[in-house]
């Protein structure tokens, strides 16, 4: 490829004095010379370097991709075409001086698809038309053992920035080879007139183009200013960027074109230096012609990068600040650590765990010998495992309840009777029997140094007081108190907890009742012990056998601890509604104390002493008056807390004064507390008339804080008299209508024909009932003959005892009536019907016999039955009076309802002649044996 060899003024870079030019100025070979590697070859001649460059017209051309090269920087270029090689040592080996044309291609390959030969273009148009002239300066033949995504990446930075040679490399099998390229000047592309490989070109050669100044002194100030944005750019770039920096550094020894005054060359300098701009960007900064402009575009590219670079520099300061909060954290966290190990603050872990685990130890007074080698060999155990191991964390929850088991520690007893009496006296009415037998235990423990071996079950209805006198009980004892509930029940683990092999295994509640009350004598009250569940997680009333037996409690084994622990010394209660529920042999290791409920006087006694106070203090109507020696330990509701006090059982009785907005007047009377009694609650508890207590002191509350603020009511909110005293007249602006308007189905008297009252107890109290018979006559059939009777018919949701005891009841007032009247067919010629009301409470047990035959016998005979009388008794099928049970229950239930007489069987004399004179007052009692006794009675005759 010949050319003119002019030296004229272009847009070369100016002639060079670099000492490694002249090495090459006199050199004429084409073999690689003897002090190189035999791969690397350098120009056979050198005809001229920047302006005194030889200016060919046809050259070969080579594409690059990813931006074009800018006269004066020496950059490589790796070639991976054989053809193109093969061309380029040709033109290296003669004597034109190893000369090319350098294109930018115009469609950037794809990195990620692989680019083989970046050389190679199919047509003219790849190449964009603005090029640059170049001198090949070495060449390095290399064997590429790469894969192609390597050799992108590599050549990718060869372009931009590499300037390290693999001189090293001597390798004879050459398929790609690196180019040293120093670019001269600008040339424009006239044709493509080979595509190659290799690519032949027709080029013209740019002139230098020189910047003259003083012709237009505003656009030299304009070409200065940019002059000087450019450099300052640069210099800000290569403060924030090492990379860029190092570029900068790089270049400029290698470069001859960094002419600060030479706007062209600043231009370019500027532009070869963008490692990420667009190459259509760079590629219109090689086009440019007028220097003010190259200089603007460059200055926009520099710009941009300035920004990444900001934005780079943020990003790593943000990741950095990140980094170093951590480290931070983490060196003072580590200085904490040290410093208290240092000062005995901290030890090891696993150490201090050890150490806590026997501080505790040492304050236990009594560590069984057993236990004590199984906590030792369980510490031995923790030791030497590992820290975050599950065995570790399984064995550590062991050691933590063994513990915390308050082994040998008791709280002191009280063995005062008359301050145990006091305390049962402050919080409760009545009880007698339950408070007794608290003292006789309280009497034998005084003698014998500690009370225990009895399980006291209270047994009543709802509301009795079975589960806050236990708590009263404990603080009269000077026990700690706890309670759980076991109302359905089911799982036996709640009781004897699960084995440590479980995942989250907890000891049961007796283990957990020692550990929360922190002394092994504390009064455990075992509630709703009749409504114990079972199914397939086991059986807990025999888990209980085992809690409650005074025999076998001393070694209790819990399925967590494994280890027997000693409960000898806690005093358990449980309370029921109804004993015959409880499971037998549960109930016989238990002393069962009936509570029956209260009658009207009882009832009327604790609301006044304790409902109403308790009810006026809760909603702040009322404060209480500590006496100076009494110490805080009740709480609101006036019961003890669990921590039971002894001098609280020296206290003086509470005072109780209005509150300090609330008029002296507020109060609830007693005809009040009587009417509510008997027309609103008749429960055999207190519960509903607590509530409906409750009900009329939040209600005053209401009032009286409204009317302080001048506050509007609703109607019904707001007092209607003008007192603030709840009378009976008043009481139903408080508490609504009363929910019983009478006491009895029947009013007049006597009662109809086939109709009695019966008494019958039942869990929630006693209760007056009638029996409802029918006789149901039917007509004579064609032949004259009577048709149907001698049937029975039940109803009223009867259990099967019921229903068999009507069987029973029809066939005694069938034989008593052929005694009585020989003559009467009334069973014969009727069917019969007896029914219960109300039908919808289910009803059971045998107690109604004798009403059940009065009823019969009535409407047999015709003859109507006083409605002031009542009965109960079972009856046999011989016409025995049998005993039956709740007499006092039935009692009450007979006075509510208004009765004169009642015939009870002889053989509860006992019963009824242990009830309190209140209760036997005016009433009429009859007993029988048989139910002729009973005969006489009821119908006035013998
Ligand atoms: N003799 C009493 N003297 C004072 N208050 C009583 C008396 N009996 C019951 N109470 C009060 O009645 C309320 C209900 O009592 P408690 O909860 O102990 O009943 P319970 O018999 O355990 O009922 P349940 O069988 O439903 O559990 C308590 O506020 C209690 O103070």
């Amino acid at each position: 490829m010949p050319g003119e060899n002019d030296a004229s003024s272009d847009d070369s870079v100016p002639s060079p004095s670099l000492n490694n030019s002249s090495k090459y100025e006199n050199s004429t070979r084409s073999q690689p010379s003897s002090s190189l590697p035999s791969n690397v070859l350098v120009p056979a001649s050198r005809l001229g370097f920047g302006d005194q460059a030889p200016r060919y017209p046809h050259l070969l051309a080579l594409p690059v991709i990813r931006g074009p090269v800018f006269p004066g920087v020496l950059t490589p270029i790796r070639i991976t075409d054989n053809k193109t090689i093969s061309a380029i040592e040709k033109i290296m080996s003669g004597g034109s001086g190893g000369y090319l044309g350098l294109f930018l291609r115009k469609d950037m390959p794809d990195f990620s698809k692989g680019l083989e030969k970046p050389e190679i273009i199919t047509c003219a148009s790849d190449l964009y038309s603005v090029g640059t002239f170049a001198q090949i300066q070495r060449m390095t033949k290399l064997v590429d053992d790469h894969t192609d995504d390597d050799s992108n990446m590599k050549m990718a930075m060869l372009t931009r920035n590499e300037l390290k040679h693999d001189d090293d490399t001597d390798r004879s099998n050459t398929n790609h080879a690196n180019l040293l390229i120093m670019p001269h000047r600008r040339i424009d592309l006239l044709s493509v007139d080979n595509v190659g490989p290799p690519i032949d070109v027709t080029v013209s050669h740019w002139e230098r183009l020189q910047y003259i100044r003083g012709e237009d002194s505003v656009r030299d100030d304009t070409i200065r200013a940019l002059c000087q944005e450019v450099l300052s750019a640069i210099r800000e770039v290569a403060q924030m960027n090492a990379l860029f920096r190092e570029q900068v550094v790089n270049m400029v020894p290698s470069s001859h074109m960094f002419d600060m005054n030479d706007p062209y060359r600043l231009a370019d300098f500027a532009a070869s230096l963008i490692s990420g701009g667009d190459a259509a960007d760079l590629q219109a900064v090689l086009d440019e012609k007028d220097a003010e402009l190259r200089l603007h575009k460059a200055l926009v590219l520099l710009s941009k990068e300035r920004e990444v670079s900001k934005l780079q520099k943020e990003i790593s300061a943000k990741v950095e600040e990140k980094m170093s909060a951590a480290q931070r954290k983490y060196f003072l966290t580590e200085q904490l650590k040290s410093i208290k190990k240092e000062l005995g603050m901290e030890k090891d872990d696993k150490e201090s765990l050890i150490e806590k685990y026997r501080k505790k130890l040492a304050e236990y007074p009594l560590i069984p010998e057993e236990i004590d080698e199984i906590i030792e060999s369980e510490l031995d155990k923790l030791s030497t495992l590992e820290k975050n191991s599950s065995e570790f964390n399984v064995t550590r929850s062991y050691l933590d309840w063994l513990t915390s088991i308050p082994w040998g520690i008791t709280t002191e007893e009280n063995f005062d009777i008359s301050d145990a009496r006091q305390v049962l006296d402050r919080h409760h009415y009545g009880m007698d029997e339950v408070k007794e037998t608290i003292l006789q235990f309280i009497a034998v423990g005084k003698l014998k140094g500690s009370v225990q071996g009895k399980i006291l079950c209270l047994a009543g209805p709802p509301g009795t007081g079975k589960t806050s006198i236990a708590e009263s009980v404990a603080a009269a004892l000077g026990r700690k108190f706890f309670r759980f509930s076991v109302g359905g029940l089911t799982d036996v683990s709640e009781i004897k907890g699960h084995r440590r092999t479980y995942v989250g295994a907890m000891p049961g509640k007796i283990i957990n009742c020692l550990k929360s009350t922190g002394s092994t004598n504390p009064l455990v009250l075992i509630d709703e012990i009749d409504k114990l569940g079972r199914d397939h997680r086991g059986d807990p009333a025999s888990a209980l056998l085992e809690v409650l037996d005074p025999g076998q409690n001393s070694t209790f084994r819990d399925h967590f601890i494994d280890a027997p622990v000693d409960i000898s010394k806690v005093l358990f209660m449980c309370t029921a509604n109804a004993v015959d529920n409880i499971p037998g042999p549960l109930l016989d290791r238990m002393e069962v104390i009936r509570l029956s409920g209260y009658d009207v006087p009882e009832k009327l006694e604790i609301a006044e002493k304790y409902l109403v106070p308790k009810s006026m203090l809760n909603s702040g109507l009322m404060v209480k008056e500590t006496p100076k020696q009494e110490k805080s330990g009740a709480d609101e509701s006036g019961l003890e807390t669990e921590e039971p006090d002894k001098e609280k059982a020296e206290s003086t009785e509470p005072v109780f004064r209005h509150s300090e907005m609330v008029p002296e007047s507020v109060s609830i009377e007693r005809s009040a507390l009587e009417s509510l009694v008997r027309w609103y609650c008749r429960e055999a508890g207190v519960r509903n008339l607590a509530k409906k207590i409750d009900k009329i002191t939040r209600l005053l509350s209401l009032q009286v804080v409204a009317e302080s603020e001048g506050a509007k009511l609703t109607e019904k909110s707001s007092r209607k008299s003008d007192t603030w005293t709840v009378s009976a007249e008043n009481l139903h602006e408080y508490v609504g209508k009363p929910v019983f308007t009478s006491d009895r189905l029947y009013e007049k008297d006597p009662l109809p024909h086939g109709v009695v009252m019966g008494l019958a107890w039942t869990s929630m109290g006693g209760s007056a009932l009638y029996i409802e018979s029918q006789g149901i006559k039917r007509g004579l059939d064609p032949d004259g003959k009577p048709r149907g009777g001698g049937t029975l018919k039940v109803t009223g949701q009867l259990g099967d005892v019921m229903k068999e005891s009507t069987e029973i009841a029809y066939t005694v007032a069938r034989s008593r009536l052929s005694e009585i009247a020989p003559e009467n067919k009334f069973f014969d010629v009727t069917d019969v019907h007896i029914h219960v009301p109300e039908g919808a409470t289910p009803k059971d047990g045998p107690s109604a016999g004798i009403t059940m035959v009065t009823a019969f016998l009535s409407l047999a005979l015709d003859k109507p039955i006083k409605s002031d009388l009542a009965m109960t008794g079972e009856v046999s099928l011989t016409g025995k009076v049998l005993a039956v049970g709740g007499i006092k229950e039935k009692v009450m239930a007979a006075r509510r309802a208004g009765i004169k007489t009642i015939i009870l069987p002889e053989d509860c004399r006992r019963d009824f002649d242990e009830l309190p004179d209140y209760l036997k007052d005016d009433l009429g009692i009859n007993y029988a044996t048989d139910y002729s006794s009973v005969y006489s009675v009821a119908f006035g005759v013998n």
